[in-house]
């Protein structure tokens, strides 16, 4: 088997931790350098003890053009609006690189300025980006130098509503997303709302509308209609969303309730066929029907479960979606991305089930 070197910035935030773990135990690849600069020096089992006899990487404080010297592939889990920068170095050092931020996955550089309040440093590497969630992009992220990775919110609402929009069976603005997520979700440095006073036993909405995925998701559902779906009946391809994101105290996992009027009646038999053939073959789709989907049977697992119900009553159709903010939403659909970027059958080192309970 061949094996490709592989480094990460950002190692020592949590989405950086996961992808240290899970890359680990990969078969294809050496790990070969991991950065942060407040613990350059330390070794990654001190700050992350789970890791001990594992990883026996040091963190370093690497500049972007030293650590892309390092690597093949790099995955970059900064903070958004710092990545652009090393992103654009490791390009020009001509390496695959995996973006984990949101800076290169709004197509528009406008539209990133107004969500993200901060002018795109290279918005000539936009076009080189593909967003990379694969049970959509599948052979364009094949192809990529650079890989977009999507948010975790983005990924639980594109995925359950997916097969809707592209079949035009919704009417586009009327979707309501209304999304809880757990405490990672908002990274490894403190804030008081993620302090434990603040943040358990408490279940507070966020930036209702204001939230910075709601581009994100309206860009991937207005492409999906306008490429297969509203757009063959004639009807605009802009997708306009509600959004409404939640705290909740958990450590990791996304549950989102995605609602949307349907045109006509839909039938929930035909309409879970529907899901079927969408995701046919989709190794990380899993498709519910007795079940509920729930954040605690996706922990640590790369799997979306995804459940479909219709309100024939008041005329709406109800999604459910969970994952793992920091595996599906982040680490392992990293990861999935970078086996389809080398080759490599898509779920190498993504198939251990979630831990229970
Ligand atoms: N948490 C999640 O559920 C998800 C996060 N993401 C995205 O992934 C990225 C990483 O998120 P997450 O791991 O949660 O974040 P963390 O806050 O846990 O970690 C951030 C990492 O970036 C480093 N860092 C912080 N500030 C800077 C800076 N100014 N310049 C360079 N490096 C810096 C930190 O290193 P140091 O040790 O030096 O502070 C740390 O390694 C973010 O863009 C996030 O939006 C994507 C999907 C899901
Ligand atoms: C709970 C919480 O704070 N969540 C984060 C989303 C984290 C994420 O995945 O977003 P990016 O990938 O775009 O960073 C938030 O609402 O900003």
């Amino acid at each position: 088997m061949t094996s490709v070197r592989v480094a990460v910035a950002g190692g020592s935030g949590y989405t950086g931790a996961e992808l240290l773990r899970l890359l680990s135990q990969h078969p294809n690849v050496q790990l070969t350098a991991v950065t942060s600069e407040k613990s350059a020096g330390t070794p990654v089992s001190a700050v992350y003890p789970h890791l001990q006899g594992i990883v026996s990487l040091t963190f370093e404080a690497l500049a972007p053009e030293a650590l892309a010297e390092r690597a093949d592939v790099l995955f970059l889990a900064l903070p958004h609006t710092k990545s652009m920068g090393p992103v654009a170095s490791c390009m020009k050092a001509g390496k695959r690189v995996i973006d984990l931020s949101a800076d290169f996955r709004i197509k528009d550089p406008r539209t990133y300025e107004t969500w993200y309040q901060t002018a795109h440093a290279c918005p000539d590497l936009i076009g080189n980006a593909v967003y990379g969630l694969p049970e959509l992009h599948r052979s364009a992220i094949a192809q990529a130098r650079l890989v977009a990775s999507p948010g975790c919110y983005p990924t639980a609402a594109i995925l359950q509503l997916a097969p809707l929009i592209a079949h035009g069976l919704i009417v586009p603005d009327t979707i309501v997303i209304d999304a809880k997520s757990g405490v990672s979700g908002a990274g490894r440095s403190p804030a008081l709302p993620y302090h434990f006073p603040e943040a358990h036993e408490s279940l507070e909405p966020y930036k209702i509308g204001q939230h910075r995925h709601i581009p994100e998701i309206e860009q991937e559902l207005s492409g999906l209609a306008g490429t297969r779906g509203q757009a063959a009946t004639g009807e605009t391809a802009g997708v306009t969303i509600a959004f409404t994101p939640h705290l909740v105290p958990m450590n990791r996992g996304i549950l989102s309730t995605a609602y949307a009027r349907m045109k006509g009646k839909l039938d929930v038999v035909e309409l879970r066929a529907l899901y079927r053939d969408f995701y046919k073959g989709e190794r990380f789709v899993r498709l519910l029907e007795g079940a509920m989907p729930n954040p605690r049977h996706v922990r640590g697992a790369n799997y979306c479960d995804l459940a479909v119900h219709t309100d024939t009553r008041a005329g709406w159709v109800v999604t459910v979606s969970a994952i793992d903010n920091l595996i599906k939403g982040a680490a392992g659909q990293a990861i999935q991305a970078m086996n389809l970027m080398l080759g490599y059958p898509e779920e190498t080192g993504l198939v251990a089930p979630g831990i229970y309970p």
